[in-house]
């Protein structure tokens, strides 16, 4: 059984345009992703394309204007809002985005000592401070007082004291120096050996694969592909997507062959698969219907034409 599963989970937003006309953006259709005991998940996509979303719909912390459909399930009973807020910050931690996520009105030690449930809180906090490079006056401090590099690594140490099972990491290491990422990243690898499980939402294809166990792949709200990190190499003859086959050809040290086009805004889809448009491959069929998402050799693939 699967410590996290989302099906087909849609959210969209009711917006009004020219002041009166009601619009419905649906920004995450039919979304699909599992999470295993263990297992590291990186969740990769263009800017826009669902990320957060995912991770706040599965905290229960999305917005009250947003619609939401479709099932999530962790150790196989679904989520209700009343078992997302006894879970968050217990068994399911967040790392946020953003750092305002942190209480300006309290001190940021013992922000991260109300997440330690068992055990010595002080002792905790003052060991994962020095973990992440805090120094000892830190605790005292309030956040408004910490750089955006001290901020965040608070937030990591707050997921890393609490008895989680599950850590949804939301970017968690912009701005920081590669000494304090390595180790961030060292930390939910252990984390996950140890038999819990991390989904990891980056936009750093290379960090993902450089720790992650499985890649899943959004774009424009939905996922196109979700791949063994194994699947990474060479051209990318392995990788079933050409979106992800795109971004494989985009990095640096491989072709370095940017993708043309952006991908479509919420209020703009495109009729068929979503990224017909910018897709080498697309035929007349791929803009009839939306395609299926389908098992192919021992991954998931949001393409007709896949092999
Ligand atoms: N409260 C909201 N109301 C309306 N639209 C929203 C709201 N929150 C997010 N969106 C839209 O939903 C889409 C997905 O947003 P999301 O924050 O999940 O993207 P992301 O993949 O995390 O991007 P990034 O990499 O920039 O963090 C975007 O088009 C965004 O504009
Ligand atoms: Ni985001």
């Amino acid at each position: 059984m699967s410590i996290l599963e989302v099906e087909n989970l849609s959210v969209s937003f009711k917006q009004y345009t020219d002041g009166f006309k009601e619009m419905n953006h649906k920004v995450i259709s039919s979304l699909n992703v599992t999470l295993e005991a263990g297992e590291i998940l990186a969740v990769v996509g263009a800017s826009g394309s669902g990320k957060s979303l995912l991770a706040h719909a599965i905290l229960g912390l999305l917005p009250s204007n947003a619609n939401v459909s479709g099932t999530i399930k962790y150790k196989g009973e679904e989520l209700t809002p009343t078992r997302q807020s006894g879970l968050r910050g217990k068994e399911i931690a967040l790392v946020p985005q953003s750092v305002n996520y942190l209480d300006p009105l309290m001190r940021v030690g013992s922000q991260v000592r109300t997440s330690v449930e068992n055990g010595d809180a002080v002792a905790a906090q003052r060991k994962v401070f020095e973990r992440y490079r805090l120094g000892k006056e830190v605790e005292n401090m309030y956040p408004f007082q910490l750089s955006g590099g001290m901020a965040r690594r608070t937030l990591l140490s707050t997921a890393m004291v609490s008895d989680a099972k599950v850590i949804i990491a939301d970017e968690p290491t912009p701005g920081l120096d590669p000494i304090v990422i390595k180790e961030a990243l060292d930390n939910f690898r252990e984390f996950a050996d140890s038999g819990c499980a991390v989904m990891l939402i980056t936009h750093d294809i290379e960090s993902a694969l450089q720790i992650a166990d499985k890649i899943a792949v959004f774009y424009a709200g939905t996922t196109i592909e979700v791949a063994s990190i194994e699947n990474f190499v060479g051209k990318g003859e392995e990788i079933r997507h050409p979106y992800t086959k795109a971004l494989w050809r985009a990095l640096p040290q491989n072709e370095f062959i940017p993708i043309p086009g952006s991908q479509p805004h919420p209020s703009s889809l495109p009729p068929g698969c979503l990224f017909a448009p910018r897709c080498e491959m697309a035929t007349p069929e791929c803009r009839q219907a939306p395609p299926e998402m389908r098992e192919l050799r021992d991954g998931m693939v949001r393409c007709i034409h896949a092999t």
